[in-house]
């Protein structure tokens, strides 16, 4: 007997046990395997952080070696990836790029069908340092640039740059970089972390249900919210600079005629918190940050003005999305490469759900409340319609 369930989008439902993430959505606190996102934000490395997902404590000293030597050795590509990275077209989105070729990696794993525990913090391993390859060579191959080999002596978020920007990181791209990846390795049973679980529990493969996640995690009102949040502000610049209005003053008229046509400002609002999302907390610092040490901030008080706008008239807060935007701009990494790089790091917690769920698993089936035409309906003929 199927159970009702009223709540449109599956609002409030628990779905699944869980001992990764904690969200109190009233009190705006985010902890991964129970340690405080302000403590890991300024304190951590993703490295540290992926392996208290995954192992469920923080590494010691041989543990976190042990843990950065799997992940540098398994920064490889097979060259038929390369080669296909290489056949796309131009058009092709960094994103869409980015779902085809995890899915086209499971033909060159050893064992792809395996999902017992060992083999699924392998592929973890593996996808964890591939995600970050494949961002980073498209956008050097559609860009007609060399591809920098990976630097074994870099962390992960360093050797993203170097082999984003073919130039040596410097210490506050790595360090923006490195928190950034921190805040989104994880997020309970958001979206894509949900979809992925969904797919692990058929008892499918670990690269299908990161698949399905990327997938999940491309849409606007999901990760995608990052790269329309700098589209949103790109365009209020361009307005302004044509008018000659100041560029935080026209933001506030164009999100407020937004609001008036009931569109949604991205980057704001979010499902479980109903205060500050603690993670925009320390993305809005690192955007504040990084506008002072360029002595350029227009895109943060463009951001700042629009955020306190939106919480005045709309009751709703920046999440997560929000300042990413601009901490990125400043560092000059393009606007479609937002969203692939929030898959940079919660591959981290989608591999903890998948590594959870086959764990102890069960298929995950519920039920729909059917609301179509009632039952029976009788069957007309073709000839008769
Ligand atoms: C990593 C992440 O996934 S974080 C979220 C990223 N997504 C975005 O930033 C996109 C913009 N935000 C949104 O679309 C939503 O706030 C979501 C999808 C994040 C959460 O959505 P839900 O919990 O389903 O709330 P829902 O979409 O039903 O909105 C409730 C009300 O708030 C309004 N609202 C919610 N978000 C916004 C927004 N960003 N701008 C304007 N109004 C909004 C809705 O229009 C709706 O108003 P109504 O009741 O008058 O119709
Ligand atoms: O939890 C959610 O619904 C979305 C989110 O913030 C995330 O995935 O980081």
């Amino acid at each position: 007997m199927a159970t009702a369930v009223a709540a449109k989008g599956l609002e409030g439902i628990v779905a699944a046990n869980s001992a990764i993430c904690w969200i109190d959505g009233e009190a705006g606190v985010l902890a991964y395997r129970g340690i405080d996102i302000h403590e890991l934000a300024p304190k951590s490395t993703f490295e540290e952080t992926a392996y208290l997902l995954w192992f469920g404590k923080l590494p010691n000293q041989a543990e976190l070696a042990g843990f950065n030597q799997r992940l540098t050795e398994a920064r490889t590509l097979p060259p038929e990836i390369i080669a296909l990275l290489k056949s796309f077209p131009k058009s092709a989105t960094p994103m869409e790029v980015l779902r085809t070729a995890v899915s086209a990696l499971s033909m060159y794993d050893s064992d792809e069908k395996a999902v017992d525990h060992e083999s699924n913090v392998r592929k973890s391993f593996s996808l964890t340092a591939q995600i970050a390859m494949l961002v980073a060579y498209y956008d050097r191959i559609r860009k007609g640039l060399d591809l920098p080999a990976p630097d074994p002596s870099l962390s992960h978020a360093g050797n993203f740059v170097w082999m984003l920007t073919g130039e040596k990181p410097s210490a506050t791209a790595t360090k923006t970089l490195d928190v950034a990846l921190i805040l989104h390795a994880d997020h309970e049973l958001n979206a894509s972390t949900f979809a992925a679980r969904v797919i692990a529990a058929t008892l499918s493969d670990v690269h299908s249900a990161i698949t399905g996640a990327i997938g999940a995690l491309k849409g606007p009102l999901h990760g995608g919210a990052n790269e329309n949040v700098m589209r949103l502000l790109f365009a209020i610049d361009k307005e302004a600079k044509l008018s000659g209005a100041d560029p935080v003053r026209h933001g506030l008229d164009y999100v407020a005629s937004m609001l008036a046509r009931k569109e949604k400002v991205p980057g704001c609002g979010h499902r479980v918190y109903k205060t500050e999302d603690p993670r925009a907390t320390h993305l809005r610092t690192m955007s504040e940050d990084l506008g002072k040490s360029r002595g350029d901030s227009k895109w943060f008080d463009m951001s700042r003005a629009i955020e306190q706008y939106v919480k005045k008239e709309k009751k709703l807060n920046a999440n997560v999305d929000f300042y990413s935007a601009s901490t990125y701009t400043m560092l000059g990494i393009d606007i479609d490469l937002f969203t692939p790089i929030f898959a940079v790091s919660r591959i981290a917690g989608w591999a903890a759900h998948v590594i959870e769920q086959l764990d102890d698993n069960r298929l995950i089936r519920p039920r729909a409340e059917y609301i179509g035409p009632e039952y029976p309906v009788a069957y007309v003929p073709l000839a008769q319609r």
